[in-house]
């Protein structure tokens, strides 16, 4: 659960005090700010409430669960922007995914901004935290419990509570790569109908030269997959920051162009002539035929978390 001191592969060691002191790599989100954690360690009336539509929003909403406002470090573009205080009220549950050893622990816990150490055993596996993307606010419940607790947490469970899903595999892992493959198609299985943003992150970039899955490996597997794609080394916070605002952004994204469609719909059923119909008949057939054009647009965009 520590960060380890470099070399270890995916299912390398986890969490020894000793390890703990060997933590490596800088801080650059600065001094851990005041938490303000959901209740942990998360027993059952935790996914219980999780589960329970608007408990979360409630939690958000001030019934003292959640704390004041954290934002990013100074030099983030993003809370030197933050003069948002129009805030979305709702919070955003987001279920890290993966192998054992990849390192959603130690991800998780650089958002909630918990030390190595004693805080660290303590603080279960629940994160929230709110935290300013593009000017404005937005709360997180990260979930790291991806059969933690000898696999208590029942994956369907899991599968069904996210508004957004990490899947999380080692670079140094082949297996837990193949892994995360396989935990997409359960997610695509358990989530067919819902658009939930999905992000395949490849952990542990420092270690250069155990690697065992390339960029391009792990770029592919996520055009094939439909979901976005970045690499993290949670040991030197690299793109850590990066991937939750990018979780951020693809949430919104789905809510506004849910929301854009549902207004034009709306309108179209009103105004619909019989022109307008075989427009966008011809339109879809259009499309059918560009999927090659699609595929080839997303390996570009796939690692770019700020569009669609
Ligand atoms: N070098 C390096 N080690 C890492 C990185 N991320 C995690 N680790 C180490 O990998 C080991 C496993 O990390 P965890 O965060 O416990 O992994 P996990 O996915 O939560 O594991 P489970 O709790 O078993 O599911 C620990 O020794 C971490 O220190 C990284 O980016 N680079």
């Amino acid at each position: 659960m520590t960060l380890n001191g470099g070399g270890s592969g995916a299912g390398g060691s986890r969490g020894g005090g000793q390890e703990r002191e060997r933590r490596r790599g800088s801080t650059p989100w600065g001094p851990a700010p005041p938490l303000h954690r959901r209740s942990m360690p998360v027993d059952e009336r935790d996914l219980q409430a999780a589960l329970t539509p608007g408990a979360l929003t409630a939690a958000a909403a001030g019934t003292g669960t959640q704390g004041p406002r954290l934002d990013w470090p100074e030099d983030s573009e993003d809370s030197l922007s933050s003069g948002g205080s129009d805030s979305d009220e709702s919070v955003y549950k987001v279920l890290l995914l993966g192998a054992p050893g990849v390192g959603k622990s130690a991800l998780a816990r650089i958002f909630g901004g918990v030390e190595d150490g004693p805080e660290a055993e303590a603080a279960g596996h629940t994160y929230d935290r709110s935290i300013v993307v593009d000017g404005e606010e937005a709360s997180l419940m990260v979930y790291d419990i991806w059969e933690q607790d000898g696999g208590r947490w029942l994956p369907g469970h899991c599968m069904a509570m996210g508004d957004a899903y990490v899947i999380v595999y080692s670079v140094t892992d082949k297996g837990s790569f193949e892994k995360a493959s396989e935990l997409r198609v359960q997610l695509r299985r358990a989530r067919q109908t819902d658009d939930v943003p999905i992000i395949l992150v490849g952990n542990k970039s420092d270690l250069v030269r155990s690697r065992e899955v390339s960029v391009d490996e792990g770029r592919a597997c996520a055009v094939v997959f439909d979901c976005k794609f970045i690499e993290t080394s949670a040991a030197l916070h690299h793109n850590v920051q990066a991937l939750f605002e990018g979780v951020v952004r693809q949430i919104r994204l789905r809510r506004d162009s849910k929301e854009a469609n549902a207004r034009r719909q709306a309108g179209t059923r009103r105004r619909e002539s019989l022109g307008k119909k075989a427009k966008r008949f011809l339109g879809r057939i259009v499309a059918r035929n560009s999927r090659k054009m699609a595929f080839r647009a997303k390996s570009k965009s796939c690692h770019d978390l700020s569009v669609l």
